[in-house]
């Protein structure tokens, strides 16, 4: 057991208000500088088939929106670079760790692209099937930020670090349609918070949040524990723009939402850790993108500063189950 560690998750924190510095919520900035650009808010959509397909990554980056493509239809990929630079847009893709990924590697590099940003995706990145593909894509496309994951403890980090890659993501099975901690017994569902803390202390480059968060709120306590970046997924899926299968039952419209390593996403019941939910027909993603700035200028409000890094040394406490005691009806 790992005595020193406290273990917490989103709904049993809560921040701490300081005086307040700005006449209005709308003079706080939100942008965060993530890979050497500057993104509207610490915030990315799940790279996963039912969250983000090419028109969505495309309307994200026009937009200010840092995104990543998912890596589900791997033969588009190399046109999806030449189409977002063509476009003069910054290009976000996701990669495996099997032989052919290193094939797909060595086709960018030999076509002279460059995608911005690369995220090896795999469930468990604390691996050295990560590391060689992070010193593989270092090697070929070198000016490509490397996204390393998924991790759950400070040795992941760190090792993944020091291959080369140069943001981490943290979360094994906090996911809403995640099913790992009851297939497999392992991760850090239900104390996803506490794990970013822990892997955040040993981390020395950008960590970036993976899974867990079920309210605007959540995005502030990722970044007072530690990250640079939230990857969302159950919050953005149901939108109009989020690819999931428009579904009606009893009359009201719903989109499917599926974990990428549910049965719908591989075709096969090898390996299951995923499965799939109907969430609520959402509307436009700008809506809740909006929502979601808004929210975040109010939070900074509260933690007494003007920008997202005045959050990350506000106070906090520990309130076991407070958002079942004054926040529900
Ligand atoms: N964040 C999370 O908690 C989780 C996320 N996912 C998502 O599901 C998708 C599929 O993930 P993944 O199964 O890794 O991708 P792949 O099916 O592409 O597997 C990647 C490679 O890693 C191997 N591999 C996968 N898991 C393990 C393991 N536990 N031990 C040893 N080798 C392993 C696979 O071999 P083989 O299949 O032969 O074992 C394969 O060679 C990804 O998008 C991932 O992000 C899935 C589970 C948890
Ligand atoms: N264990 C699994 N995790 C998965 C799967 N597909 C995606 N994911 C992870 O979930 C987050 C999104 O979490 P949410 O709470 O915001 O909905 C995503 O980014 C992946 O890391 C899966 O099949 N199994």
């Amino acid at each position: 057991m790992i005595n020193e560690l406290q273990v917490f998750d989103y709904e049993d924190i809560q921040l701490i208000p300081n005086k307040c510095i700005v006449k209005s919520r709308s003079e706080v900035n939100t942008t965060v500088d993530f890979g050497g650009r500057t993104f509207k808010i610490p915030v990315v959509p799940a790279n996963m088939q039912t969250i983000i397909d090419a028109p969505l990554a495309q309307w994200l980056a026009e937009h200010d929106y840092f995104y990543i493509m998912h890596r589900f239809a791997p033969e588009t990929r190399l046109t999806f670079v030449k189409n977002m630079h063509d476009k003069n847009l910054f290009a976000s893709i996701s990669v495996g760790v099997k032989p052919e990924e290193y094939t797909f590697i060595n086709d960018l590099a030999k076509a002279h692209l460059t995608p911005e940003f690369i995220t090896i995706d795999i469930a468990h990145g604390h691996s050295q099937n990560v590391i060689d593909m992070i010193q593989h894509i270092k090697k070929q496309l070198p000016d490509s930020f490397v996204i390393a994951g998924n991790v759950g403890t400070p040795e992941g980090v760190r090792e993944l670090e020091n291959a080369g890659a140069d943001a981490t993501k943290v979360g094994i099975g906090p996911g809403k349609v995640c099913i790992t901690k009851i297939k497999t017994g392992f991760g850090t569902g239900g104390w996803q918070l506490a794990a970013l803390r822990w892997c955040a202390k040993a981390a020395r480059k950008p960590i970036i949040a993976d899974g867990g968060v079920r309210t605007h709120g959540d995005i502030a306590k990722s970044i007072r524990f530690g990250a640079s970046m939230v990857m969302i997924g159950s919050l953005f899926a149901g939108h109009e723009e989020t690819p999931g299968r428009l579904v009606e039952k009893d009359g009201e419209q719903f989109k499917e939402y599926y974990g990428s390593a549910s049965a719908y996403q591989k075709g096969s019941h090898h390996n299951v850790e995923g499965k799939k939910i109907l969430i609520p027909y959402k509307g436009p993603i700008s809506r809740t993108l909006n929502e979601m700035h808004e929210d975040l200028q109010s939070s900074i409000s509260y933690a007494g500063g003007r920008d997202i890094d005045s959050l990350r040394t506000v106070d906090y406490v520990i309130v076991k189950n407070s958002i079942f005691n004054g926040d529900s009806n």
